[in-house]
């Protein structure tokens, strides 16, 4: 039997090893790399879940560029409210930049979709996404996504920067609901 963690009322179990994890980071930041070359994005992280990612990812970015984080939050306990809120923080021009943003996971894809919608209003150069997880079959509507580091299947998901009512976020490898 695999071994668990007990988080609140939930268990969960190991899904993907931060070894893992951070191998394909390196291969997306990679990806960006190249794709930017000659560039100078300005990548947007989505608070709170995606700061590990984007840590990680920056470390491994060589191309001139800025980073700062926005605030939007639309998830309680283990279920999507369906409600997004608006974006907070951004108090820098995004016209005329070419932006990155960068999420921990698209599950319904809803908090991306406005986020995008929102972002394409201030007329960036360019807009592109970068997420660590999404979930094909929990997906809302179709949605452009230019960096995916892991499809993975429509269950709950833990650690890595990702919370349970608040905890498990500095868990360093990615926890998968217990069946
Ligand atoms: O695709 P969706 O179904 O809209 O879900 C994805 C959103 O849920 C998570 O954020 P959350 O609202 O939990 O905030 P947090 O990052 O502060 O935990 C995640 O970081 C995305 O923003
Ligand atoms: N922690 C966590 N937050 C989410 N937000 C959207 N999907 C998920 C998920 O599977 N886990």
């Amino acid at each position: 039997m695999k071994s668990t963690i007990q988080v609140h009322d939930k268990h969960f179990e190991v899904f993907i090893e931060q070894s893992v994890l951070e191998k394909r980071i390196t291969a997306l930041a990679s990806s960006i790399n190249q794709d930017y070359a000659g560039k100078q994005p300005l990548f947007l992280a989505i608070l709170n879940g995606s700061f590990m990612f984007a840590a990680e990812l920056m470390k491994s970015i060589t191309v001139s560029c800025e980073i700062t984080f926005l605030r939007v939050s639309s998830y309680q306990a283990t279920e999507s409210t369906g409600k997004v809120h608006q974006i907070l923080g951004l108090s820098e021009s995004i016209e005329n930049r070419d932006i990155i943003i960068i999420e921990d996971i698209i599950d319904t894809g809803l908090t991306m979709i406005e986020i995008k919608k929102q972002l394409l209003a201030q007329n960036p150069s360019s807009l592109s996404v970068a997420t660590l997880f999404q979930k094909p079959e929990a997906l809302k509507q179709p949605i452009e996504i230019e960096y995916i580091g892991f499809e993975i299947e429509n269950k709950f998901v833990l650690g890595y920067g990702l919370d349970y009512d608040g905890l498990g976020r500095n868990l360093a490898d990615l926890y998968v609901l217990s069946e």
